[in-house]
């Protein structure tokens, strides 16, 4: 019997369960959640999936904070200026914030996998419909509303893109403090081939809708050890509190359902 989703136990190296996700925060009757386990055998290739396009604008960037989830760079969208388009999307999206997931050890801390091969970290860069939907609020609600980019993380060289952010992260150690962070463009944070894979699933953390449209990039990028240790150096608590360290901060695998995963590459 196959446990956590098609993935077999012993894959599954005994993950934590963070606090966050110990009470079976599940959808009653949700049918598209995620994080999924992504088959690659069973994804199919649909040549009409268009090439993904990115235009970010670097001085969109506002602030990075740390919400006691996780830390969010967050971006002015009240205007065009940084947005997605193409891939599997019907409109473009606006880059409202980025964030990560990440382990306690490098063995884990992705929330997808691939053939249930866990990466020590998983970067969403999250984007709304403003085409459809007046504000992000309500795009959440919305099956079409939100579009997030996953890229893996894996153990390697160090990227010197990110250094810039992981310079900041001594600043919002505790949960609730914000730094100003005016320049950044995310692309620095993209692999350089563009093949991915596309599915439909929901925010895996509350509000757990059922609104994004997930585009998963088959590429990881690298960072090294001392940069996953600062993530790792975050804490879920408030100054003042009893210190908990922000790590394991990710859901655990959802049934894929009547859903497909469909490539862009073949
Ligand atoms: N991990 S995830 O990419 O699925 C992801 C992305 C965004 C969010 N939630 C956000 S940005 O919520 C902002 C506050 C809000 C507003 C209306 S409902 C929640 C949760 C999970
Ligand atoms: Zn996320």
């Amino acid at each position: 019997m196959l446990s956590h989703w098609n993935c077999p136990p012993d894959s599954l190296h005994h993950l934590p369960v963070h606090p966050l996700w110990q009470s079976p925060l599940t959808i009653p009757g949700g049918t598209r959640q995620s994080p999924i386990n992504i088959q690659w055998r069973d994804s199919v290739y649909d040549p009409f999936l268009k090439p993904l396009k990115i235009s970010y604008d670097p001085a969109t960037c506002l602030h990075i904070w740390n919400n006691g989830y996780s830390f969010l760079v967050e971006f002015d969208d009240s205007t065009d200026r940084s947005i997605i388009d193409g891939g599997p999307l019907e409109n473009q999206y606006r880059l409202k914030q980025f964030h990560f997931h990440w382990g306690a050890i490098n063995d884990w801390g992705s929330e997808h996998t691939v053939d249930c091969k866990f990466y020590p970290a998983e970067l969403h860069l999250v984007h709304w419909n403003a085409v459809v939907y007046p504000t992000f609020e309500e795009a959440v609600m919305e099956g079409d509303g939100l579009a997030v980019i996953g890229v893996f993380l894996k153990l390697g060289a160090r990227h010197e893109g990110l250094q810039t952010l992981v310079d900041a992260l001594p600043a919002v150690k505790h949960k609730d403090t914000v730094i100003e962070f005016d320049v950044f463009d995310p692309s620095c944070l993209m692999p350089s081939c563009p093949d991915y894979w596309t599915y439909a699933g929901s925010l895996t953390t509350p509000p757990l809708t059922e609104s994004v449209t997930w585009i998963i990039k088959k590429q990881p990028i690298e960072v090294d050890e001392d940069q996953l240790e600062a993530f790792r150096m975050l804490l879920f608590t408030s100054d003042g509190e009893e210190e908990k360290r922000m790590v394991d901060n990710f859901r655990p695998l959802q049934p894929l359902m009547n859903r497909t995963v469909r490539s862009s590459f073949q």
